[in-house]
C-alpha cells in the first residue's frame, strides 16, 4: 500500500494538468452572500451544468493532457451519455473521467507474461533513451527477486557507453551482462548469449537492441536477424518483444509504436518516465488505439522504481482523486 502511494505521489508529480484545469471549468465562483446565496448549499454552488460548453473544454484539456483527439472525443461522448444537462462537481468530473480511463485500461493492464519454457527470452526495443537499459536493470532486479536465473546480452554493440551503462545496471542487479566487442554483428552475440543462457539453465534472456531509427532498413535488418538466429536455437524466440516509450515524448509515442510494430512483433509496452510528466495522457491514447498489454511503468530512476501498471491508480493521478 505503502509502494502505492508513493507510485501517485511520483506519477505526473510535476502538473496535475487536468485536474488544475478541472477547477476553471467546473467550479464557478461562490455566489454573493445574498439572499440565493444563502439558500444554496455551498456545495450546490461549485456545480455546473454539463453542457456542450464545458464538454469542449474538457476535451481540450484530455487533449493538452496528450490523450490525442480520437480518444479525448471518445472519452467525452461516453461522459456526455447520461449526464448531459446534470449539474455536476469538479468531483463527479473527476469520477466520470476517471471511469473512463479505467475502462480504457484494465484491459491492457498486464504484467510480462511468465513462460513455463526457459529460457525465456525478452528482446528489448524502442529508440535511444528511451529507457531501454534503466527498465532492463530494474526488471533483471525484480526477476533476480522472484529467485529466477537472467541474463542480459548488450545487443547494442556500435555504442560503448550504451554497453557500459548495461553492464553497470547488470552489476547493480546482480546479473551477468553478455558483451561483444564494439561494432561486432548484434546477431551473432544474441546466438551466444542464448546458448549460454541454454548452458546455464537461466529463466530468463533480456536482449537490449539499438534504437537508431535515422535507418530504419538497417534497423529493421538487425533485429530481423537477431530474431533469426536466436530460432535456430529456440523456434518460439523471442517469447516478449517488449517496446520500451518515454512518457515524456507525448503524441510522438503513438508514432513510435507504429514505426516498431512494422520493424518487430511487439508484444507489449513499458512507458518509462511516467515521474514528473504532463504527457502520461499518452499512454490512454496507446491503449485506446493498440490494445497492446501494458507491462510496467517507470517512475524513476532508481532500481526499484519499476511498477506494475494499475489502470485505477493511474487514472486518479491523471484526473488528480485520492483513491
Ligand atoms: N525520471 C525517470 N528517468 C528515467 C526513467 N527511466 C529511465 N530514465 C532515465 O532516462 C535516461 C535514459 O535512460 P536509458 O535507460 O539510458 O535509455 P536507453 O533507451 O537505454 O538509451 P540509450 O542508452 O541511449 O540507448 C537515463 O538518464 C535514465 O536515468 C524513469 O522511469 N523515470
Amino acid at each position: 500500500m505503502a509502494f502505492f502511494s508513493k507510485l501517485k505521489e511520483r506519477m505526473f508529480k510535476s502538473s496535475a494538468k487536468i485536474d488544475a484545469g478541472l477547477d476553471a471549468i467546473v467550479a464557478e465562483p461562490a455566489p454573493k452572500p445574498g439572499l440565493i446565496g444563502r439558500l444554496l448549499a455551498p456545495t450546490e454552488a461549485q456545480r455546473r451544468a454539463l453542457d456542450d460548453a464545458m464538454l469542449e473544454e474538457l476535451e481540450d484539456l484530455l487533449i493538452a493532457a496528450d490523450m490525442g483527439v480520437e480518444t479525448a472525443q471518445r472519452v467525452i461522448a461516453n461522459i456526455a451519455e447520461g449526464h448531459l444537462g446534470k449539474r455536476v462537481s469538479v468531483e463527479e468530473v473527476k469520477r466520470l473521467l476517471m471511469a473512463e480511463v479505467v475502462r480504457i485500461m484494465e484491459p491492457v493492464a498486464r504484467p510480462l507474461p511468465i513462460y513455463a519454457k526457459t529460457p525465456q527470452v525478452v528482446l528489448v526495443v524502442g529508440v535511444n533513451g528511451s529507457g531501454k537499459t534503466t527498465t532492463i536493470g530494474k526488471l533483471a532486479s525484480q526477476f533476480r527477486a522472484a529467485g529466477k536465473n537472467v541474463v542480459i546480452a548488450a545487443g547494442d554493440t556500435f555504442r560503448a557507453a550504451a554497453v557500459e551503462q548495461l553492464q553497470v545496471w547488470g552489476q547493480r542487479a546482480g546479473v551477468p551482462v553478455l558483451t561483444a566487442p564494439e561494432g561486432s554483428d548484434p546477431a551473432s552475440l544474441a546466438y551466444d548469449a542464448m546458448t549460454k543462457a541454454q548452458a546455464d539453465g537461466a529463466d530468463l534472456l533480456m536482449i537490449d537492441t539499438a534504437g537508431r531509427l535515422q535507418n530504419r532498413a538497417d534497423l529493421m535488418e538487425e533485429l530481423s536477424k537477431i530474431v533469426r538466429v536466436i530460432r535456430k536455437k529456440d523456434p518460439d524466440a523471442p517469447h516478449n518483444v517488449l517496446l520500451v516509450l518515454d512518457a515524456t515524448t507525448g503524441q510522438n509515442a503513438v508514432q513510435q509504436v507504429k514505426v516498431f510494430q512494422e520493424l518487430a512483433a511487439v508484444s507489449g509496452l513499458v512507458m518509462t518516465k511516467l515521474d514528473g510528466t504532463a504527457k502520461g495522457g499518452v499512454l490512454v491514447s496507446l491503449a485506446d488505439r493498440f490494445g497492446l498489454p501494458i507491462h510496467a511503468i517507470g517512475v524513476g530512476e532508481q532500481i526499484d522504481d519499476l511498477a506494475p501498471f494499475d489502470p485505477e491508480e493511474f487514472a486518479a493521478a491523471l484526473v488528480g482523486l485520492d483513491l
